[in-house]
């Protein structure tokens, strides 16, 4: 949607600075969305399938609002970006927009890790950001919708931030082709995680966070409006969460690389 990268410009898309200026851009987006979700109570019912009544779906709550979500969404071909991966395929319609002509940047894949991303947010994410001074007051008070609301919002943005990771990969195979080819050749899921690795990176990325959880999770002209958000919880969300699972994507995008190229 918003790509402050120009996917349909191949040398945009695949310079590395400007693909973590995206990553960066994410941070705040993740951040925020986070904020406005904990400021609910954890509502745990909005995730259990029949834990709210819908006429004519099975689903829980969340996954019902996530699903139409990206029906609608579909419909502006949010999910005809190579950025973008729905956690309900099933659910995509033909976009009523024209379709846009994007360059093959990246190469056939099927990494798609929105289900554990889901299923993290749900049982350790969310427990752990959730202040659990709040009570699940039912679904007769007005937070199910906007807790459901949120959360679908945080799952989008940590979805395409994890899944930015095949251009990544892409951009460093490119880089080193030789190298990564006899990595993948080998099957050497190790040496291709070592390799995709930059440790400086990811501990700028954590001290980054940090700051910008405490700073956006306070007001600086009312100092009663302070951690509107645990950073420390953020901090957890990307150390444990959301770099691993781009490196997931990262290693799984590269051992698909080779099909159909000249070193198969
Ligand atoms: C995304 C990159 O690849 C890896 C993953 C990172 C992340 O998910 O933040 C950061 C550095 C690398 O270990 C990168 O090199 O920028």
């Amino acid at each position: 949607m918003d790509a402050a990268i120009d996917l349909t410009d191949r040398s945009q898309a695949l310079d590395l600075a400007n693909i973590r200026a995206q990553l960066i851009r994410l941070e705040d987006t993740i951040t925020f969305h986070l904020i406005e979700r904990v400021q609910f109570p954890l509502n745990q019912t909005i995730y259990v399938p029949g834990g709210v009544r819908i006429p004519g779906s099975d689903l829980s709550l969340m996954d019902y609002l996530l699903r139409e979500q990206e029906r609608l969404q579909s419909r502006v071909r949010r999910y005809d970006s190579p950025d973008e991966h729905p956690f309900f395929p099933d659910a995509l319609e033909e976009p009523i927009l024209e379709p846009l002509e994007y360059p093959e940047i990246l190469y056939a894949n099927n990494v798609n890790l929105n289900h554990t991303i889901k299923q993290r947010y749900i049982e350790e994410i969310l427990p752990s950001a959730c202040p659990n001074d709040r009570v699940d007051r039912g679904a007769s008070q007005e937070n199910y919708g906007s807790s459901a609301t949120c959360d679908v919002n945080v799952l989008q943005a940590l979805s395409r931030r994890i899944h930015f990771g095949k251009f990544v990969a892409e951009s460093k195979f490119q880089e080193n082709p030789e190298k990564f080819v006899q990595l993948i050749k080998t099957k050497d899921k190790k040496g291709i995680d070592e390799a995709i690795t930059n440790m400086k990176v990811e501990l700028k990325i954590l001290e980054r966070i940090k700051m910008k959880a405490e700073t956006y999770g306070s007001d600086p002209a009312l100092a009663e409006y302070r951690n509107k958000v645990d950073a420390d919880a953020v901090v957890s969300l990307y150390k444990n969460t959301i770099i691993p699972l781009t490196k997931v994507v990262e290693v799984e995008y590269l051992m698909q690389r080779l099909k159909g190229t000249q070193w198969e």
